[in-house]
């Protein structure tokens, strides 16, 4: 057993947890980074990189069934899924690789391989169970990442199950897959399947689907799977998952049963921070494993830190990348960075919905006065040239004073176009100075102009 002795150890190395380790070994501090599976944790292994690959795919396979409509002719469409998959994974196996590269042969950053754990700590200095290694470590961050949740649901340990990470490994295309669940997840990858030539059925326990969303916007989502030959069953509540030949079926509260090959999980995550020994520092997770933070995303414990999925609140990528700039800063920095931040989000839908800030909903329930300016893309130039007239936009700003307090941008390119709005939230903009800028035409830029002049004019 090898006692290792650190300024820093990281835990987990996921979208905060790599580039932290690099920024404090460049700027010549010792640093750990602990990691129990693969580098690039869920976003490269099996979350954006792979998942944005595969909906690239089905998006390629609904557009040249639209061709007709633009005066081309495809005759036949063909899927070949091994195909679409082996390229995905490709692009995993890249990423990864590269970053395996930049740590080969390094002892700073030291990277061990291996589950750690907590274990307490003695004379300032945390201790860490890594493997056949101790670390003592004057601060640790934690970056473990969420998995997929597992709702009590009977029969589930006994049906075809996929999950946010296992579906990378499919081979085959699934017959007919399940969603549990009509969140993020399900909305991006049932499309995704249903492009790729699977039979799909979604069911949602709730009133809607996204149902962090405006009920207009969730609505068009709906739509929107439903055209493409999503089944969505809404408000329903499945009592118990059987096996059935090489499929399976879920029996609904009421008597219905759903039948399909597969089940994919989608009922939400939850944070990886059992087993990590949290209570030997005396720190209790909240809902769904979450480990609490303040704006220096400290965890409650002096020198203990928490980054990314596992501190809650906003679970992106770039949410967790963003951690990295807070924790850099409170390392090496003036130590003033917080998590006071606009994060803007997308679902890699068709069309796609670009969301920063309140919704309408949220600002209302908030006690906001607010207005709220809307534009559809059927009326948008560029939209019609391109026959991508779906979706619209809808912003919403203070009544009183204009200020932008968030928008969703549902359209072709919406994670693109709504960052638009995050520039102006960040920079504090009105609707009036949003309107001072010109917009290229014919671009999805005048929409969003559009939806801020219906705001100052309507
Ligand atoms: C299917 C899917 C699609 C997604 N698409 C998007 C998207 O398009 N855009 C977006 O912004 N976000 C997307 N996300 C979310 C995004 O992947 C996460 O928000 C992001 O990866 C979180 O990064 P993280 O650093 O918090 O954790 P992770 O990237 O999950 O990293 C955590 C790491 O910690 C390791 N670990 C855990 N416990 C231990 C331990 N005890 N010891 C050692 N190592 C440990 C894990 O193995 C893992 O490598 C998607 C997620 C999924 C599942
Ligand atoms: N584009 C992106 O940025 C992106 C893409 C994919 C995933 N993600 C990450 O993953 C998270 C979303 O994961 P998700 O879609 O699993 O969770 P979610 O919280 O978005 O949705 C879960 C849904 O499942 C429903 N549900 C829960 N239990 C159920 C049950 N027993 N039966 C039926 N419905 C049930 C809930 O009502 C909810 O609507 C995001 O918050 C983000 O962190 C992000």
């Amino acid at each position: 057993m090898a006692e290792i002795r650190t300024e820093t150890a990281i835990v987990g190395a996921g979208q905060a947890g790599v580039p932290l380790a690099r920024a404090l070994a460049e700027a010549g501090r010792l640093v750990v980074l602990v990691e129990r599976r693969h580098l690039g944790g869920s976003c490269v292994n099996f979350g954006c990189t792979p998942s944005k690959a595969v909906i690239a795919s089905a998006r390629l396979a609904a557009a040249a069934r639209r061709a007709g409509a633009m005066g081309v002719g495809i005759p036949s469409v063909a899927v070949d899924f091994a195909a679409v998959m082996a390229r995905a994974r490709r692009l995993v196996a890249e990423s990864r690789g590269s970053l395996e590269e930049s740590f080969r042969g390094r002892d700073n950053p030291r990277l061990l391989c291996a589950e750690a754990r907590l274990e307490g700590r003695r004379d300032g200095l945390f201790r860490l169970r890594a493997g056949g290694d101790v670390v003592l470590a004057e601060r640790v961050v934690l970056d473990t990442g969420t998995r997929s949740a597992r709702p009590p649901l009977p029969g589930l340990n006994s049906v075809p199950l996929v999950d946010s990470e296992s579906w990378v490994g499919l081979e085959a295309l699934p017959g007919h897959l399940v969603f549990l669940g009509g969140g993020t997840i399900a909305l991006e990858m049932a499309q995704c399947f249903r492009r790729l030539g699977a039979e799909v059925t979604v069911l949602e326990q709730g009133e809607r689907l996204a149902e962090h969303e405006d009920p207009d916007v969730a609505e068009a989502l709906c739509d929107a799977l439903e055209a493409d030959g999503v089944e969505v069953r809404l408000g329903v509540e499945a009592v118990r998952a059987v096996p059935e030949g090489e499929g399976l079926r879920v029996h609904l509260r009421g008597g219905e049963v759903v039948e399909g090959t597969h089940l994919f999980l989608a009922a939400g995550r939850e944070a990886n921070s059992d087993g990590l020994g949290l209570e030997t520092l005396g720190v209790v997770p909240g809902k769904r494993g979450v480990v609490a933070v303040d704006g220096g995303l400290c965890a409650g414990v002096p020198g203990l830190y928490a980054a990314g999925d596992l501190r809650g609140g906003a679970q992106f990528t770039h949410a967790a990348y963003d951690d990295f700039r807070v924790l850099r800063d409170r390392f090496l920095g003036d130590g003033t960075a917080t998590t006071e931040r606009v994060v803007p989000y997308a679902i890699f839908t068709e069309p796609e919905l670009g969301r920063v800030g309140l919704s309408e909903t949220q600002a209302r329930a908030a006690g906001r006065a607010v207005r709220v300016g809307r534009y559809r893309m059927r009326d948008s130039g560029k939209a019609r040239e391109i026959g991508r007239t779906e979706g619209f936009v809808k912003v919403v700003a203070d009544a009183g004073t204009g200020e932008i307090l968030g928008a969703a941008v549902l359209c072709a390119e919406g994670a693109e176009v709504v960052q638009l709005f995050t520039q102006a939230m960040v920079a504090g903009a009105t609707a009036r100075e949003m309107l001072r800028a010109i917009a290229i035409h014919p671009t999805f830029g005048e929409a969003a102009k559009n939806a801020v002049a219906a705001l100052v004019d309507g």
